[in-house]
């Protein structure tokens, strides 16, 4: 697992913020198959939250939900509250409007969200006078002072750039800027630093960082690598095939995961560090979703499962040192973390 090097975390956000989002149950069925089921979790205003997993274990699938954008045949239960309104249950205007002034979401590939032959300032205009009833010149001046936020160095002359003429690197920034330039509350940022180099993602880590501080944003980081979580997120949501299996404080995940799938990730991405010809997996396939094992999802992967785990199927209860976690074991078990 790449990371971004050692970039300072900030941890001014107090849990006594009120909760801005609330998942609670979220169960998700495509083509019959059920992809996600139990997903809760919160998130309070500028809280940074990362949400990890391995490949397919519904990170992705979680984010889209917040925004209404999973596919039209997908069927979803559960409650999605954002700041009060339920978004399942919300029309189809409403929730264009919710989208990009109230929430938005930045993806790994921004060349793909991007439109090929028009400026990038004209697509960041466009978004502003969707949603807002502003002036061309007035909004084109938001559009420049955003491209400046996010760190461009001339952002004038970037406003007339298309996006072959950009690097990876500015592309993420013209897309965080896109996603933020009608003041959005929730970020949902999918793998935003993945398709970078390591330095460009530890620029676009520090971005997304002092934005969320300056414009009071909350952001879900969904992401593979634990670097960037721990140089961003002061909690972490931690998936397994389509459920929420832990739900910690950053340090606590590094330092003493309380569920074993965390510690495996956690480990993975420390082997890689140290080591990095050691790849790092974790044993064994991740489950399928759609046909989970009986009792608990990870256990044919657990090295600590017994008898019970093969046929009891664990919830997410308060975990012993604060979080909450979805294992039979979680009383007993002393898991080591990072450096451990
Ligand atoms: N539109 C879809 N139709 C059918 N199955 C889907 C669809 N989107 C996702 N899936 C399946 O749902 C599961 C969760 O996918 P999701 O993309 O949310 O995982 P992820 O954790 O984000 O993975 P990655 O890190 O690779 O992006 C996977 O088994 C995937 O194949």
């Amino acid at each position: 697992m790449a990371t971004t090097g050692p970039v300072p975390r900030d941890d001014t956000t107090g849990d006594t913020a009120p909760a801005l989002l609330e998942v609670h149950d979220l169960a998700v069925s495509i083509g019959g198959h059920q992809l996600l089921s139990e997903v809760s979790l919160t998130i309070r205003s500028g809280e940074l939250v990362g949400l990890v997993g391995e490949s397919g274990s519904g990170k992705t699938l979680t984010g889209l939900s917040l925004l209404g954008l999973l596919p039209a045949h997908a069927s979803v239960r559960g409650s999605v509250r954002f700041d009060g309104v339920d978004m399942l249950e919300v029309d189809a205007e409403r929730l264009r409007r919710i989208r990009g002034s109230e929430m938005s979401m930045i993806f790994q590939e921004p060349r793909a969200s991007l439109h090929p032959s028009r400026p990038v300032g004209k697509q960041i205009v466009d978004v502003i006078r969707a949603h807002e009833p502003v002036r061309v010149a007035d909004a084109r001046r938001q559009a420049v002072d955003m491209l400046g936020l996010v760190g461009l160095p001339n952002p004038q002359r970037t406003m007339d750039a298309y996006i072959h003429q950009l690097s990876g690197g500015m592309c993420q920034r013209v897309m965080i800027a896109m996603a933020l330039v009608c003041r959005p509350r929730l970020l949902v940022a999918d793998e935003p630093t993945t398709a970078l180099d390591v330095t460009i993602q530890a620029q676009v880590v520090s971005v997304l960082r002092r934005l969320a501080r300056e414009l009071d944003l909350a952001v879900l980081l969904i992401t593979h690598n634990l670097g960037v979580v721990s140089a961003l997120c002061s909690r972490v949501v931690t998936m397994y095939c389509g459920q929420v299996v832990n739900d910690d404080d950053a340090d606590q995940l590094l330092s003493a995961p309380q569920h074993p799938y965390a510690a495996a990730l956690v480990r993975a991405s420390d082997v890689s560090l140290d080591h990095p010809d050691e790849g790092g997996g974790i044993a064994g396939a991740p489950a399928n979703p759609a046909r989970p094992p009986r009792g608990c999802r990870f256990h044919p992967r657990c090295p600590y499962a017994e008898e019970r785990c093969t046929e009891h199927v664990p919830a997410l209860e308060p975990a012993r040192h604060g979080g909450r976690t979805r294992c039979l074991r979680s009383d007993d078990l002393v898991l080591p973390g990072v450096g451990a």
